[in-house]
């Protein structure tokens, strides 16, 4: 079985290839293939993403995995006296966000297709974690970013070998550089937003959870959302567990935007299409995007699971960060501003008894 695209708006399949990055019409989603949840065999493999591999794009005697042991980061209580409220550490991953996840499954393919230079725009962690699994392939990266992108996730990308080209402008006009050059050259763009087998990594987050909640799953979970790449992620997962039999309802999706560049969460309240919006400035520099590509995906996931979007004020992500350093957990404003969101979605929508699962997605030694 070769794993397929299919354009979003008039289902024709595509094979991936080295330098097609959009169909005709719409956008590449990944054809649905069947996935297997061998429960016994999963248990006895090692804790990395890879143990559900028969849930992964990949044949087994093909498979090119490009791996820095990503996976099978923590669940917590945020709280000790309240086992309800859960935290997963997806920060602890090897360069310190959850993109790794999906970095891990598109790089691997890169390399399967014999692909030797990259292009991805980035806001910073999806930049970093490109450059680092193609370091580990042999890939030569191009990352672009926003002129303002935090210095430490920049050091970061050039210690991995990867070649930086700051953009002026905002986030979008870093994309629209990004995808120029991606066809005056003709690179592979590794896209974080555009290429759907990224989301068949960052959807391994659905399936630890569910094994680390002894095969259940949490009422709500809280993301942050910019273009989407968790929250997408994880609703392929849980769909795959449910088209599995593995779960027998979708956990309700709660995404947050930061309030200063919330086109998704506008669209959500306001009953509307989504119309980009202009960022007014935030902390949150991770899910500052004003016009994101797969915007109406996440708002039907959101709506299908009987979820919400919700925001984060802009004078409550530093103190949310304090409170979460003073629990232990060091995370940037990004992962602060899920948090500040929470809390007060927390206190009027949420009884005791909910089982909530919060990620805390991005290091704070990143800024
Ligand atoms: N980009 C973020 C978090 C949100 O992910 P997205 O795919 O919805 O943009 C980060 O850098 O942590």
């Amino acid at each position: 079985m070769d794993y397929t695209f299919i354009d979003s708006a008039d289902g024709v399949e595509y094979i991936p290839n080295q330098t097609q990055w959009k169909p005709e019409q719409g956008i590449f989603n990944i054809k649905p293939y069947k996935v297997q949840f061998p429960r016994e065999k999963i248990a006895l493999r090692s804790w990395t993403m890879w143990r559900y591999k028969e849930a992964l794009p990949f044949h087994d005697q093909r498979c090119f995995n490009i791996s820095l042991g990503e996976g099978g980061t923590p669940l917590l209580p945020l709280n000790a006296d309240d086992p309800n409220i859960l935290v997963k550490l997806d920060y602890l991953m090897p360069t310190g966000s959850f993109k790794d996840r999906g970095a891990a499954v598109l790089i691997s393919k890169a390399r399967e297709l014999g692909v030797k230079e990259v292009l991805a725009d980035s806001s910073g962690n999806a930049g970093t974690a490109i450059a680092a699994y193609c370091a580990r392939a042999g890939i030569k990266s191009y990352i672009y970013v926003p002129e303002n992108t935090s210095e430490r996730k920049l050091a970061q990308m050039k210690a991995y070998g990867a070649e930086i080209h700051k953009i002026a402008g905002s986030r979008e006009d870093t994309a629209i550089a990004a995808k120029r050059t991606v066809e005056e050259e003709q690179l592979f763009y590794a896209s974080h937003v555009y290429n759907p087998f990224f989301h068949e990594g960052t959807k391994t987050f659905a399936f630890e959870i569910w094994e680390q909640m002894n095969y259940q799953i949490p009422d709500q979970l809280i993301l942050p959302v910019g273009n989407g790449t968790l929250l997408l992620g994880a609703y392929i997962g849980f769909q795959n567990l449910l088209e599995s039999g593995m779960i027998q309802r979708l956990p309700k999706l709660v995404g947050v935007q930061a309030e200063n560049c919330a086109p998704i969460a506008q669209a959500f309240h306001r009953k509307r299409d989504i119309n980009p919006v202009s960022n007014t400035g935030t902390l949150a520099e991770g899910i500052a995007i004003a016009d994101p590509v797969r915007g109406s995906q996440i708002m039907k996931a959101v709506k299908t699971t009987g979820g919400s979007i919700i925001t984060a004020r802009e004078n409550e992500i530093e103190t949310a960060r304090g409170e979460l350093s003073s629990k232990g957990f060091y995370v940037e404003p990004t992962t602060a501003a899920t948090y500040a969101a929470f809390k007060n979605y927390k206190q009027a929508n949420l009884s005791k008894e909910a089982k909530v699962v919060m990620s805390l997605c991005g290091s704070g030694l990143k800024k």
